[in-house]
């Protein structure tokens, strides 16, 4: 990916980050990505995810994918990392195969059930992913979906992947029933894992090229460097701090493609869950270009200055020429087409908002494919590793999620959480109707 930081400037935008302020900061990430070649190095927690391009096997994806090859749905069993990458990855990509990738990422029974109802489960194949393998959501979804598999009369064991940690409930699980499984790689949390076999199971399903995935990847971890000036990543990781720190809060994430709508979600939950922790951390919010330039486009360019945008050009896509119709007023749609259509809204939204001095970043693919998306994939993560050093926080863990996880088990009477106690300690001011 190539990254242009020109409207964050402090000549273009405020808040902005001025040349200076850019050089200045650069010694710190000359000593931040020291701080991340040694991690990497040394397979440290958290920093081995930037490793992944050349510590994941494809091969050995494909083979435990095998016996499901045939699938005409893969139900993806999941939630956050275990979810996000993956869907990430499918929803971007054309169709190579006729598997349909769906993702169980929440305990919705109306939804589920509609989900299993009416399909035929002989075609379907589960894919169940948890680094832990404790997760209550995922577990619970996987016990419904088989429980529908038993009253179908399909054997569930011949039609289960599982993708999950060295030992746990989950782990225990599929040795006891012989399930194909992959291990989630020691040393990456779920959000940064959707390079290894996480992410990349239901993209060898729907029969994906992984290598290219990985190459992609393997180039962008190519450009990690001491400055930003020399790597798209660390400056787009370095502007997005730099400019929470003057004041943009909140980081609106704007791919330029319908098939990226899955990536900004995946990179809520990296920012959210990386930076979010001692008071820190900069709001991720989900937006698509175009439809959003007719929502949001309005509080970005005259609401409060306390964003940054971020927007994602996906360089050329397959196109579709608009239809000429002999009406005068719409005769400049019939030279164009739909392509042209959203090049210039793209390019007008963002002049829009750099006329008005709001600071926007440009994140540029030359299209959407397998080896553009490893890069974008890992280049955000890589950003997401820099951002973390500079804002000085522990970018790995997740303890605030961890204190709902564990309130939740004690509600259900899964162990004695006092976390679960807060929830009888709820303050109220109901209005009643
Ligand atoms: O993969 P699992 O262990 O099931 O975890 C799934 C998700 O659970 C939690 O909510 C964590 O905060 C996420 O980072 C994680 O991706």
């Amino acid at each position: 990916m190539n990254v242009d930081i020109g409207n964050a400037l402090a000549s273009v935008a405020s808040p902005g980050v001025s040349r200076e302020s850019l050089e200045r900061l650069d010694d710190q990430v000359g000593d931040a990505h020291e701080r991340i070649e040694r991690g990497m190095a040394d397979a440290e927690h958290g920093y081995e995810a930037l490793n992944l391009p050349q510590r994941t096997d494809p091969t050995e994806i494909r083979a435990a994918v095998e016996p499901v090859a045939d699938a005409e749905t893969l139900l993806t069993i999941g939630i956050g990392g275990s979810a996000l990458g993956a869907a990430t990855i499918t929803d971007a990509l054309a169709a190579e195969s006729d598997t349909e990738a769906i993702y169980l990422d929440n305990v919705d029974p109306a939804w589920i059930s509609q989900l299993l109802e009416n399909r035929s489960l002989e075609n379907t194949a589960i894919n169940v992913v948890s680094r832990s393998g404790t997760t209550a959501e995922t577990l619970a979804n996987f016990l419904v979906v088989r429980d529908a598999f038993e009253s179908a009369g399909v054997d569930w064991t011949d039609r289960t992947i599982v993708t999950t940690g060295e030992s746990g409930p989950l782990r225990n699980l599929s040795d006891r029933h012989d399930l194909p499984s992959l291990q989630v790689p020691d040393g990456v949390p779920g959000r940064f894992s959707a390079l290894s076999a996480v992410g990349l199971v239901a993209a060898a399903v729907c029969e994906h090229d992984l290598e290219a995935l990985l190459d992609g990847a393997a180039a962008e971890a190519e450009t990690l460097s001491g400055s930003l000036f020399e790597c798209p990543a660390y400056a787009y990781g370095a502007t997005a701090y730099a400019l929470d720190q003057r004041g943009a809060g909140i980081n609106a994430m704007v791919p330029y493609a319908e098939s990226l709508e899955t990536y900004a979600e995946w990179f809520a939950q990296l920012w959210a869950e990386s930076l979010g922790k001692d008071d820190l951390g900069q709001t991720p919010v989900r937006a698509l270009g175009v439809t959003d330039q007719h929502s949001q486009l309005q509080l970005y360019r005259a609401g409060p200055r306390d964003k940054l945008v971020t927007f994602v050009s996906p360089g050329e896509l397959a196109d579709r020429p608009i239809p000429d119709t002999g009406v005068d007023e719409l005769a400049y749609l019939g030279d164009s087409t739909l392509a042209d259509l959203l090049e210039a809204e793209f390019e007008a939204t963002e002049a829009s908002l750099a006329a008005a001095g709001r600071p926007n970043v440009r994140v540029e693919l030359e299209g959407v494919d397998e080896y553009e998306l490893g890069g974008l994939l890992y280049g955000m993560e890589a950003a997401c590793v820099l951002a973390g050093e500079l804002y000085a926080v522990n970018t790995f863990e997740q303890p605030a999620v961890e204190w709902a996880k564990k309130a939740t088990r004690g509600l259900l009477g899964g162990g004695d959480f006092e976390e679960a106690d807060a929830v009888a300690e709820k303050t109220e001011l109901r209005i009643e109707r």
